[in-house]
């Protein structure tokens, strides 16, 4: 029996090894997890950790398809469904080249603690490819899609697991999905994807929801110190979808957003980003975020490399792009000039270092992504309710759902802080409280 959370950890690196984003998921959240432990120690006898590191299912599977050129190609596909204590499995699909077994596990592991802070009835799961979309033609993403759901659709349902999108999944990727479902299962099963389109079941809001959502949990870390989002400059990572709803409502509130990044780049607008353009690049057109320079000008600039926007002075930054984009290096530059607030917008986009000094450094705000990115997947959770009672609700409606959702997250994460002693650490109130949630449901259902 592993008595102490390092023996834990150890036991679980060795049996998920050559997965270090999962141990780093692991690590972050069993690192907090002691005063609980302390509380229940009986949580050692139940093997609670043991058995929320090992996902309850996980399938991997092979994707042929057919290019352009009429090339036979073979992806590898996975979903990991890694607690069903709360509600069925939810989380998103990423097609991004970088997938493997041991992302997808972060990923998972990260959403079950994540779904179970918004309150919903959701566990947690995730799933992907390593699938590159990137210059792919429409043809090619969906017999892509159309492949990938021939396999996933025996697995998937709206009362067992619901996929939703990620890196490189977006509205096209879950209408081609969400068709070839319809056609396998004969069955307009709404409630099967989230991210869909507002004609066939989609809800107003999700696009926007993440990004919303992660300006909507800065703004109330800011509140409770006195202050608010107006006149703030803000750094933000990514051009994707997260990114650029961050974006729009830091602006919305009053903030200058001064950076965007992606895979190839870093641009950095003084006066502020022209989010429209962007949109209209990324979005639309999906071509590199270096053009923005050539057609937006001003006294917009690229810069060397996509990491550099963090040695901009800001007060706020929101990286929105990718898992482990800002280093130590990154966080000590941002904090030396002046950082207040940081919201974690995609998953695990700060390395542990970065977390750690964040977390350590007295008046700096840190945002995890467990909480301030919570709000995509809550708006799926709307999805699904709109789905079940046949309805579709109105924007502003949708909105104060989220936003209210966002504030209870806030409030959850900063007592339970208060409670184990550590107000102001958002990491901590993160994790046990959504750690407890999912715990309570697990145990009153036995060893299952
Ligand atoms: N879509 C959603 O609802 C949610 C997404 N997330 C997370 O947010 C992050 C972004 O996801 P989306 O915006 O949905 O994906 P997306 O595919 O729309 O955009 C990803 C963006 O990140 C950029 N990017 C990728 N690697 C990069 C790198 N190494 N350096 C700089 N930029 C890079 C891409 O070029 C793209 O602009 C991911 O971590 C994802 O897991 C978290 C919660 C919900
Ligand atoms: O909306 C969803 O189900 C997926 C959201 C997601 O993948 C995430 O929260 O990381």
């Amino acid at each position: 029996m592993d008595r102490s959370i390092d023996s834990l950890k150890t036991a679980i690196f060795a049996r998920n090894a050559g997965e270090p984003e999962f141990h780093q998921a692991v690590t972050e959240v069993l690192d907090t997890l002691g005063p609980v432990l302390d509380r229940h120690p009986e949580y050692f006898e139940l093997a609670v950790i043991h058995r929320l590191s090992e996902p309850e299912r996980q399938i991997i599977f092979r994707v042929p398809w057919v290019d352009d050129n009429g090339h036979v190609q073979i992806n590898r596909g996975y979903r990991v469904e890694f607690s069903s204590a709360l509600g069925p499995y939810k989380g998103g699909l990423r097609f991004h080249p970088s997938v493997n077994l041991g992302i997808i596990k972060f990923l998972g592991f990260e959403q079950i603690f994540k779904n179970a802070l918004t309150g919903m009835p959701i566990g947690g799961g995730k799933g992907g490819a390593d699938f590159d979309p990137r210059g792919r033609s429409d043809r090619e993403i969906m017999a892509f899609c159309q492949s990938f759901m021939t396999e996933l659709y025996r697995h998937i349902g709206e009362h067992t697991d619901v996929p939703a999108g990620d890196i490189g999944v977006g509205g096209r990727e879950i209408g081609y999905m969400f068709g070839q479902y319809k056609r396998l299962t004969n069955r307009f099963e709404a409630g099967v994807l989230t991210g869909k389109g507002m004609t066939w079941g989609g809800s107003l809001v999700r696009p926007e929801a993440t990004g919303y959502g992660t300006v909507l949990f800065a703004q109330e870390m800011l509140r409770a110190t006195g202050d608010d989002l107006d006149g703030k400059r803000v750094a933000v990572s990514g051009s994707g979808n997260v990114a650029i709803f961050a974006m729009e409502k830091a602006i919305a509130l009053g903030a200058t957003v001064v950076s965007a990044s992606d895979s190839s780049g870093a641009v950095y607008d003084p006066n502020g980003i022209d989010v429209e353009a962007l949109k209209q690049l990324k979005l639309v057109e999906r071509k590199r975020v270096g053009e923005y320079v050539d057609r937006v000008g001003g006294a917009s600039e690229a810069l060397a490399s996509a990491a550099a926007l963090w040695h901009v002075p800001v007060d706020i930054a929101l990286p929105c792009a990718t898992q482990n984009e800002l280093d130590g290096d990154a966080a000590a530059a941002l904090i030396a000039n002046g950082v207040r607030v940081v919201a974690e917008g995609a998953n695990m986009p700060c390395t542990k270092e970065a977390a750690d000094r964040f977390r350590s450094e007295p008046g700096v705000l840190f945002g995890p992504g467990k909480a301030a990115n919570a709000g995509g997947v809550a708006t799926s959770a709307l999805e699904m309710q709109q789905n079940a009672q046949r309805d579709s609700w109105s924007f502003e409606h949708t909105e104060a759902r989220l936003a209210e959702i966002m504030r209870d997250i806030h409030t959850r994460c900063s007592e339970t802080a208060e409670e184990y002693g550590k107000p102001g650490d958002y990491v901590l109130g993160a994790n046990i409280a959504g750690f407890s949630r999912v715990v309570d449901a697990m145990l009153a259902q036995g060893v299952v």
